[in-house]
This record gives C-alpha cells, structure tokens and sequence, in this order.
C-alpha cells in the first residue's frame, strides 16, 4: 500500500489554523481505504510492548516477559506506576515501535515511509516554519483501561524534536471513556482537550504541555495511534 494525503485536504487552512497557536487538528488526513488498513494493522497485527517506569527508568515488557513475572514483582510494578501518578509523573501504554523492525509490518511501515517522504516533510516544515525538520519517528501505541501518560512536554536532549504528532484510529470513541489529548498551561491549569477520532491527526509545536488523560475502566475499546515527532535530526 502506498499512503497519499486524502485527496480534499485544505493545506491552507490547516497552515492558517496552526498559525494560531502552534497547533492544528486535521480531520481525514489519509482517504478511509487506507486507514481502514492501517486500523486493522494496529488492531490485530503490532505486537506492543507495556511501557511504563521501572526503578524510575523508561522501561518496555514484552507480552511473555510480563507473563512470567512473578506476582510480587508484577504488584511492586503497579505500585510504583500508581505512586508516581500520583505526582504526575510516568506512564502506562502498550507501544510497538515502527522503525528497525526486522519483521516490518507492510501497512504500518507504509505510513512510516510516507511520514518521512519529501511531501510530508515539506508540508511540516513550511507550515511550522522549522526549515530544520528531516525525519519523522513513528510508534504505533495502544492504550486500554486504566493506562495514561502523564502531563509533559516532548522536547527532547538529542533528537532535536520540533513537532509532536498523534495520528488518530479509535473509532467511535465516547470522551467519556477517557484517553483525552489534554493540553496545559505552564502553570499546570488544563486548558482544551482533543479526543481521540478515526484517521485524525493531531500536531503541535513540542513546546506545548499535554497528556493522556486516564482510559476509564468503562472503556469499550483501546484508544489506537501512530503517534511521534518531527525532528531536526536523522533516524
Ligand atoms: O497519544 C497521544 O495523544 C499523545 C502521546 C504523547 O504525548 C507522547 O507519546 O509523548
Ligand atoms: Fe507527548
């Protein structure tokens, strides 16, 4: 499969939009075959790993490797997840990583490739004015009830990020359920936030503070993204 940008995209008024505040929502970024792909890819096909902290370092757990744990290490493990929600910091998603898999998956590598072609580049660079922009990373994340990533901002030591993006495919998500793209001011008042939606991309300057707001217990289905930043250096 080839990705192309859907064919009724207004680039003018996304650019318009994003001028506002550094950030913009594009309804039907890719035509609704290809998502449709791309969907059933990130439902039935990516392998996702947990990511979460352990022993405060960014750590990921296979299926298997999360199976065999004994029960104390998998309590001690929600324990310290749970505490340093409390104070605002860490995370809990399923994530499988889109690029230098040995065993790329055909419908998601397609979009990886897209994400990093000249026209998608070039669209970035001219809307956020980083003329710097020259790759894209990319990971499919899934995250089902009770997982989060808490407030934060995606800047970033090395890898010179500019813009963050997460493109959307959760079908008919009810807000309800949570997972809500939240955004902050400095001073840690939320300000709007956007939900999940089907082939929806959303992309922001990485200075803006945001997170994933709790998944309710309630939740029907996993909230499904191909999510990453626009960067200033190679992958
Ligand atoms: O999935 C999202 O809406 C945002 C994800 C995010 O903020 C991140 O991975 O840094
Ligand atoms: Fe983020």
């Amino acid at each position: 499969m080839q990705i192309t940008f859907h064919p009724e995209i207004n680039f003018e008024a996304i650019s318009a939009e994003y001028q506002h505040d550094k950030r913009v929502r594009v309804q039907s970024l890719i035509p609704m075959d290809q998502a449709e792909q791309v969907y059933n890819s990130l439902s039935k096909e990516a392998p996702y790993k947990l990511a979460l902290l352990r022993d405060g370092r960014p750590t990921t757990l296979a299926d298997n490797e999360w199976k065999q744990l004994p029960d104390n290490q998998k309590q001690s493990l929600h324990t310290e997840t749970m505490q340093n929600a409390a104070k605002g910091i860490g995370f809990i998603y399923g994530r499988y990583q889109l690029s230098n898999q040995k065993e790329p998956i055909a419908n998601l590598a397609a979009l990886h490739q897209w994400l990093n072609s000249e026209e998608v580049l070039s669209w970035v660079r001219e809307m956020s004015g980083h003329q710097d922009i020259v790759a894209a990373s990319a990971q499919a994340t899934r995250y089902t009830a009770g997982q989060f990533l808490t407030r934060h901002m995606d800047t970033h030591s090395t890898e010179q990020r500019r813009l963050a993006y997460v493109l959307s495919f959760s079908p008919n998500w009810h807000p309800d359920w949570g997972g809500l793209l939240q955004f902050y001011e400095k001073n840690g008042t939320p300000r709007d936030a956007w939900a999940p939606g089907f082939n929806t991309l959303s992309i922001f300057d990485v200075e803006h503070i945001h997170s994933v707001t709790y998944i309710t217990p309630f939740s029907l289905t996993p909230r499904l993204s191909v999510t990453g930043w626009f960067r200033a250096t190679p992958l």
